[in-house]
């Protein structure tokens, strides 16, 4: 009997869950033995009813029905909208819970993906502060809102329907969930969003439409710097209106009394939802922040790369420069650099660093970053890494790389990227991963061509979310 003889789409079925799986879905087995992927906000331990969704032919694919019977792992996630918005999927489950899984997470697919078993990956370093730890934040403004369950009946909001400014709700482009707190943003940053919004309804501006790709308002990004308490309200409109855009300031300027900030606004008449604007218009302060990582300090504007947990991220430098183990001497080429936040960390502890990335307005802010540091001993090209190997005779000046650093995009490293990298077999290579599964891809390329993995460190950079950043450190055995 196969599993479409026993199981019919729509039935339901009763299991305690059993792992987390991919793609935020869990796994339990039936009391007969067939797995089951589980959709839903779940935790390791729960007893559930699920519904049938896909009856395949060696697992099913179901949805959460009824929680029966909580896991110990649960806790009481603090924002109302938890489960509608799509932004901390993990909020339900206690902050230890969430560490143990996340190296699992790690661990799982290094030896599932990567084939290298007993690796002991360490305990996944905990962020300093497990809410507000976002220094960016990105909020979306829509003619659509994407109404809670409790609201569709309300008739109170027949007219504030048309208008919402918050997240996009989870796959859907046009709809937005209002936000009044949000949990990972600094405080700071929720002030602003509530006085957007009045100032936005107060004026009756039009919120941007996505099908019909009409509207004024599209969304408010905001930055934040630990360093001086200050923040960048950068928001994002179809079209420019000097007159408009003063009395924005003013209105914030009022509701956010004592709080320092710059505002910008920047125009884009693209269709995407990108908040990169054509063009900028500084309306307050100098349309920048200025922040310190370490002893580093750096000038951040409205569509600069910086890592988004500011705190967390000193620690996860600090790890790359342990495992780099520099010496004075060294040449060390930091791969997929962005703003040089590495590279520059790196070059105070050696020779010459190389930083290498696709974005010039990057290539540009990590030169500037290097001059306002005072450091002359980094280098900085602009190249797709795909092509890596057309630049490796131009590097040769510096001498040959003793440690590369390398921190991809999600999708890992390019197979060409890859290539030169170990062409250039240097003793050290420290990867970055934002994505386990491409690390352990990656990782068993590395070990084949004659590297041992001598240790993994998770880092939490983004508590409440499944994310999980690591750090890997390969060493050349021959
Ligand atoms: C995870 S970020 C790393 C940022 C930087 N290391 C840091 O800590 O701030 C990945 C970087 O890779 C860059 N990138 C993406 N694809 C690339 C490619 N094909 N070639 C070079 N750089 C690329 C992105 O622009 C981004 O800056």
């Amino acid at each position: 009997m196969t599993l479409r003889d026993i199981y019919r789409k729509g039935e339901l079925v009763e299991l305690t869950i059993a792992d987390i799986a991919e793609k935020d879905q869990c796994f339990g087995t039936l009391d007969n033995g067939a797995g089951v992927l589980v959709r839903g906000m779940l935790a390791v331990g729960d007893r559930v009813s699920a519904k049938v969704l896909k009856v395949k032919p060696r697992y099913l694919e179901a949805v959460l029905d009824e929680l029966l019977e909580p896991s110990e792992d649960r806790v009481e996630p603090v924002c109302s909208v938890f489960g509608v918005c799509g932004g901390c999927k993990w909020m339900h489950v206690s902050y230890d819970a969430q560490l143990h899984y996340k190296k699992k997470k790690v661990a799982d697919a290094l030896e599932h993906i990567g084939g290298m078993h007993d690796i002991a990956v360490q305990p996944v370093l905990p962020a300093p502060e497990a809410f507000h730890y976002r220094n960016k934040v990105e909020f979306s403004c829509s003619s659509k809102r994407y109404l809670l369950p409790h609201e569709l009946s309300m008739e109170t909001l027949d007219k504030s329907k048309d208008f919402a400014l918050g997240f996009h709700a989870p796959g859907n482009f046009e709809k937005v969930l209002e936000i009044d707190t949000c949990y990972l943003a600094k405080p700071s940053m929720n002030e602003a969003l509530s006085a957007t919004r009045a100032f936005a309804l107060d004026r009756g501006l039009e919120p941007y439409a996505a099908r019909a790709h009409t509207g004024f308002l599209r969304n408010l990004m905001l930055r934040y710097s630990e360093e001086h308490d200050e923040l960048m309200v950068n928001i994002v409109t179809s079209w420019y209106d000097r007159e408009l855009m003063e009395a924005y300031r003013d209105h914030l300027l009022e509701r956010m009394k004592g709080r320092r900030m710059t505002i910008v606004n920047n125009v884009t008449t693209r269709k995407n939802t990108v908040s990169t604007g054509e063009k900028e218009y500084v309306v307050y302060g100098d349309g920048t922040l200025r922040e310190r990582l370490g002893d580093l300090h750096f000038r951040i504007s409205a569509n600069s790369f910086f890592q988004t947990n500011t705190r967390q991220a000193e620690a996860l430098y600090e790890g790359i420069m342990r495992m780099a183990g520099l010496k004075q001497d060294d040449v060390v080429y930091d791969l997929y650099c962005g703003t040089g936040t590495i590279t520059l960390y790196l070059a105070e502890r050696c020779r010459q660093a190389v930083g290498l990335e696709v974005v010039e307005s990057s290539i540009i802010d990590a030169a500037e970053n290097a001059g306002a540091n005072g450091i002359e001993n980094a280098a900085f090209y602009q190249v797709d890494l795909k092509d890596f190997h057309t630049l490796v005779p131009t590097l040769e000046q510096y001498g040959m790389p003793r440690v590369i650093v390398t921190d991809p995009p999600r999708a890992g490293m390019h197979p060409k990227a890859l290539e030169t990298l170990l062409r250039l077999q240097p003793e050290t290579i420290v990867y970055v991963s934002c994505n386990p599964a491409n690390l352990a891809r990656d990782g068993k390329e590395i070990v084949q061509q004659g590297y041992r993995l001598e240790e993994v460190q998770p880092v939490d950079m983004f508590p409440h979310t499944s994310h999980v950043e690591t750090l890997a450190c390969f060493r050349r055995t021959v």
